[in-house]
């Protein structure tokens, strides 16, 4: 099915969620969430703890599907499809807490994000090396490029337990970019790390839209970065969606600032 954009934005919507859905149990994580993401956008997801931003994240990606409610990536339904699915339509995420592969270098945890494009061809590669040589050439170049383009040329062979929170979170992002996504979804690319830091990520993000053409959703709770880089952002308390807009407007909405104020984190 294809979706045509009704607002007056004309680019095509990337994301679409309508009327989205999801119980754990008796719990209503989220519900009644209508939202969408246009081409090119930086969209930021904003929200108290505990108000549904992983749970639309996961909704997305296909490993928590809705229970009610429908997805639609570049105006095809993919509710309830699977992540792998998901993922071979374009579609990259990084985790919320760092999913990297401790004792593995920093370049083999980045090549792992290729696998979306690695055919599983085990049992010819055995008999045949020769014939994987271009496919796996093809891949270091791309992983080679992508640690140039994230500056992490300097620790690409260190184990990536040993490196600063910092550089592991770039490192996450590297792993999403190699797989060449067009809509990519960061849960919490800068939790824990310093201004300095912060600022960096935030550059890595705005690059990746100028220079590769990705589209990005952006959980995050610091409210400078949001407004400093997303063009519109939406904002969930308790699973229901409580503002949409450009973030100048949102910040101000009298709603916004009370679900802050009632929460852990203070709008800056
Ligand atoms: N797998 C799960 N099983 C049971 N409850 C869950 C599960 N995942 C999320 N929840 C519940 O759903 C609600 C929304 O959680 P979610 O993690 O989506 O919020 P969040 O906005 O991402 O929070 P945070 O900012 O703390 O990461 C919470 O009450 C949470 O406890």
């Amino acid at each position: 099915m294809r979706v045509t954009s009704n607002s007056t934005d004309e680019r095509p919507r990337v994301l679409e969620c309508r009327d989205v859905e999801r119980r754990f149990g008796g719990l209503v994580a989220v519900t009644g969430v209508n939202m969408h993401i246009h081409q090119g956008e930086i969209f930021g997801l904003v929200g108290p703890n505990g108000s549904g931003k992983t749970t639309m994240t996961n909704a997305i990606t296909g490993f928590f599907p809705p229970q009610k409610g429908q997805i639609l990536l570049n105006g095809e339904n993919i509710t309830g499809m699977a992540p792998h699915k998901v993922a071979r339509r374009g579609v990259a995420r990084t985790f919320q807490n760092l999913a990297l592969f401790n004792g593995m270098t920093v370049l083999d945890n980045i090549l792992l994000g290729r696998h979306v494009h690695m055919k599983p061809s085990v049992f010819r590669t055995a008999l045949y090396p020769w014939l994987a040589r271009p496919e796996e050439i093809a891949h270091r170049e791309v992983v080679e490029e992508v640690i140039d383009f994230m500056q992490l040329e300097n620790v690409r062979d260190e184990p990536v337990d040993v490196i600063p929170l910092g550089l592991k979170k770039r490192v996450e992002l590297a792993r999403a970019l190699v797989a060449e996504p067009s809509f990519l979804v960061l849960d919490e690319p800068m939790a824990g790390m310093n201004q300095e830091e912060k600022e960096y990520m935030a550059r890595f993000i705005l690059d990746a839209r100028e220079e590769r053409g990705v589209t990005v959703m952006l959980i995050e709770h610091h409210m400078d970065i949001i407004t400093g880089i997303c063009d519109r952002m939406m904002v969930l308390s308790y699973g229901e969606v409580i503002d949409t807009g450009i973030p100048k407007d949102v910040i101000a909405d009298p709603r916004v600032i009370k679900a802050y104020l009632g929460g852990a984190h203070a709008v800056q």
